[in-house]
């Protein structure tokens, strides 16, 4: 895991400041919620000290009403304060989950590659509301608890200076012991957790794996290891569970001697007559208000470690730089036309001390030409299809569009001319017209219609009760392959990448994924990975791939009528006709 420096701390908190009116609205209604307390102890006092004193009804009536207004203006504080703390915590999540999920997308596909979705979830939602959450009780709790009790002390000092010395020397008493359990509850708490998860997990895999343990027989040890995690994980709750128990009754306990040593010193003073009753009951009712922010505060400490470790991640997330970088002097690719393409001597590996996936790849394409790659599973087609992408930059060599580097070609520019159709396409639960613009208002509808019925959609559309407004559902694995065509249409591109899908479709919905090729092939630049030979009856050139080096290029009737070429056993060998 990356070690958070404070910089990188700051620029994960940064983005939760608020701004100056709620922070300065924030700030009062703390103070407010803190100090509105703080009075109504002063209201007891001079109560019982005025009806000792033989005051009149009147007097107490009105004394008794504005302890409730205190007590009601006190709650009222607290309710903004949690109002207004929440906001701020909703505002500053919003903003850094937004910067976050920005920061994620603009990342490597080598990134993406090496984290799954879950992680990158958890980062941008679990950990950001875990450090909000934070955030808002570190407000609540902390610092309004810490406000609290500072407040009380002073107030106490100057009630009694030798009671006070004594409730600020109880506090910090307490503060110390409270702090040393919370080490001791804490490991055992995470222990319990761990083995609960370890059940989970245990129990998860076995399910998932029912059919197999089933059939093998398995079933009576997958139980005895289900009960074992579980034994496991009782032992661990009820050791953690014992021990929050035994901390609690210290707390009570320790609490009920504070506020008893309190009391008897009032007494004694009461006795020595440095303190009247009411003062007694003052410093009473402020002894049994310690308690509220002490708890809160230990509570928070734990939190404190979680939050850290979530900030510590989001942090790390951010840390992490693009390794391809935007040019200096970004060129645009030519606005209209088939784009020529040619890779010179293109080497490539995943990782930087990696296998190395792709050696001295060199390819060519005039303007409107089309290639096929063919090879063997994992012979590096599809990694040479992210090459002209720009889905990774090569190790060594250039890749040339349209005569540029793609590595100087403006990214916007590329993204307008050159379009892949993947293997998996990607839908969205959306409309149709979504679907085909990905969000963006770049088609008209009469544009959206013809295009679909240019790729053979145009029945299925009627179909829809909704035409393009309708919500896509339950797509087959073709019409899923036509709607991407469909979006490529839509942009126009000078150069497609089309990764052939592998999964097997009916002979109509094969013949009309077909002549939507040669349609987007038309005209246009093309590398077409190929996982049907047949497919390859449509290009002009082939490259055979193996081990990352391509072994045979040439025009496709050239090599389909090359008796000795690997291409041709290829097309005998899969019973094509050359
Ligand atoms: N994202 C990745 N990270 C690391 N290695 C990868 C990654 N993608 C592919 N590889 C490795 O690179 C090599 C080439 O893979 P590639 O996907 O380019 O082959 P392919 O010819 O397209 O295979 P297929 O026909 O199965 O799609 C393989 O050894 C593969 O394991």
């Amino acid at each position: 895991m990356t070690t958070l420096t404070r910089h990188d701390r700051y620029s994960v908190l940064r983005h939760l400041r608020p701004g100056r009116r709620s922070a300065t609205a924030l700030a009062a209604a703390i103070a407010a919620s803190t100090l509105l307390p703080l009075a109504a102890p002063q209201l007891t006092r001079r109560f019982v000290d005025d009806a000792i004193g033989g005051a009149g009804t009147h007097r107490l009536v009105l004394i008794a009403l504005g302890y409730l207004a205190v007590a009601v203006a006190g709650q009222g504080a607290r309710m903004l304060t949690a109002w207004l703390a929440s906001r701020l915590a909703w505002d500053g999540t919003n903003r850094l989950r937004e910067m976050l999920a920005e920061h994620a997308l603009g990342l490597d596909m080598a990134y993406h590659g090496r984290h799954t979705p879950g992680e990158m979830i958890e980062r941008v939602d679990g950990d950001v509301v875990a450090v909000a959450e934070f955030v808002v009780a570190f407000l609540m709790d902390v610092v309004a608890g810490l406000l609290l009790l500072a407040g009380i002390v002073v107030v106490v000092l100057t009630v009694d200076p030798r009671l006070g010395a004594v409730l600020l020397a109880y506090c910090l008493v307490i503060g110390y012991g409270m702090a040393r359990a919370q080490r001791l509850a804490v490991p055992s708490a995470a222990r319990s957790r761990a083995a609960h998860a370890a059940m989970i997990g245990n129990l998860e895999e076995r399910l998932a794996g029912a059919e197999d343990i089933r059939a093998n027989g398995a079933g009576e040890h997958a139980v005895n290891g289900f009960y074992r995690a579980g034994s496991a994980w009782f032992h661990a709750d009820y050791r953690a569970g014992r021990l929050g128990t035994a901390l609690l009754g210290g707390t009570t306990v320790a609490f009920a001697a504070g506020t008893a040593i309190v009391l008897a010193l009032a007494a004694w003073s009461r006795q020595s007559g440095t303190l009247t009753v009411g003062a007694a009951v003052l410093l009473f009712q402020y002894t049994l208000m310690v308690r509220t922010p002490f708890e809160r505060l230990i509570d928070q400490l734990r939190e404190y470690q979680a939050a850290l470790a979530g900030v510590a991640r989001i942090g790390g997330m951010l840390a992490e730089r693009r390794t391809l970088p935007d040019p200096a002097d970004p060129r645009p690719l030519p606005a209209t036309g088939p784009l020529g393409l040619r890779l010179d001597g293109v080497g490539f590996s995943y990782a930087d001390d990696g296998e190395r996936v792709l050696s001295d790849v060199t390819i060519a394409l005039a303007p409107g030409e089309t290639l096929g790659l063919v090879g063997r599973t994992g012979s590096g087609k599809t990694t040479i299809a992210r090459m002209v992408l720009r889905l990774y930059d090569p190790t060594e060599g250039t890749v040339r569009v349209g005569g540029l580097d793609l590595r100087e070609v403006d990214p916007a520019s590329a993204r307008r001319r050159m379009c892949a159709v993947t293997q998996d396409v990607q839908l969205f639960a959306a409309s149709v017209r979504d679907n085909l613009t990905l969000f963006r208002p770049i088609a008209g509808d009469d544009r959206l219609r013809a295009v679909l019925d240019d790729v053979g959609l145009g029945e299925w559309l009627a179909a829809l009760p909704g035409g393009l407004d309708s919500e896509l559902g339950g797509v087959s694995a073709g019409e899923a392959q036509l709607l991407a065509f469909a979006r490529a249409f839509l942009t126009d591109p000078g150069l497609v990448v089309l990764d052939e899908a592998s999964s097997r479709l009916d002979p109509a919905t094969e013949r009309r994924v077909e002549r939507s090729v040669d349609r987007l092939l038309a005209g246009r630049t093309g590398v077409l990975v190929a996982h049907r030979l047949s497919s390859l009856s449509r290009v002009d050139k082939i490259a055979v791939v193996d081990h990352g080096r391509i072994v045979e290029y040439g025009p496709r009737e050239e090599l389909a009528a090359d008796p000795l070429s690997r291409f041709g056993r290829l097309l005998d060998v899969a019973g094509v006709r050359r």
